[in-house]
């Protein structure tokens, strides 16, 4: 059955019986790819990809949080705000096991929980 919109205007091209070619436009726009194998794993994959996302920003709003609590506790207690041997443990464990990237996520990980310096 044609639609409104081309039975209205008559000179738009019939979109209703065609043949199923393949992936429509906006598929392929959303994965990337025209193939659609490579198409159904991709979304597969993004869907683990997704839940990774959710589990990575609720740790880094938990690791946040924490490190604001110490921070609190010291400071409520006469101590400092910062302890610099503790940071730098921490920036060496993510550059051994990330490397260059991994001091820079260290870096932004230990902004979250104490603000800017
Ligand atoms: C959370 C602490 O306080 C600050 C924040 C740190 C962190 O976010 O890991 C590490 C050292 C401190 O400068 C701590 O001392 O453990």
């Amino acid at each position: 059955m044609m639609t409104d919109v081309a039975e209205q205007s008559g000179s738009l091209a019939r979109n209703d019986d065609r043949a199923d070619t393949g992936p429509t436009a906006a598929a392929t726009a959303r994965t990337g790819t025209g193939d659609s194998a490579a198409a159904e794993r991709i979304v597969e994959i993004r869907e683990r990809i997704d839940e990774i996302d959710r589990t990575i920003i609720a740790l880094w709003q938990e690791r946040a949080a924490l490190s604001q609590e110490v921070g609190a506790t010291r400071l409520a207690s006469g101590g400092t705000r910062l302890v610099l041997s503790r940071e730098r443990e921490i920036l060496e464990r993510f550059r051994q096991a990330l490397g260059a990237d991994g001091t820079q996520l260290a870096l932004l990980l230990l902004r979250a929980g104490r603000g800017p310096l």
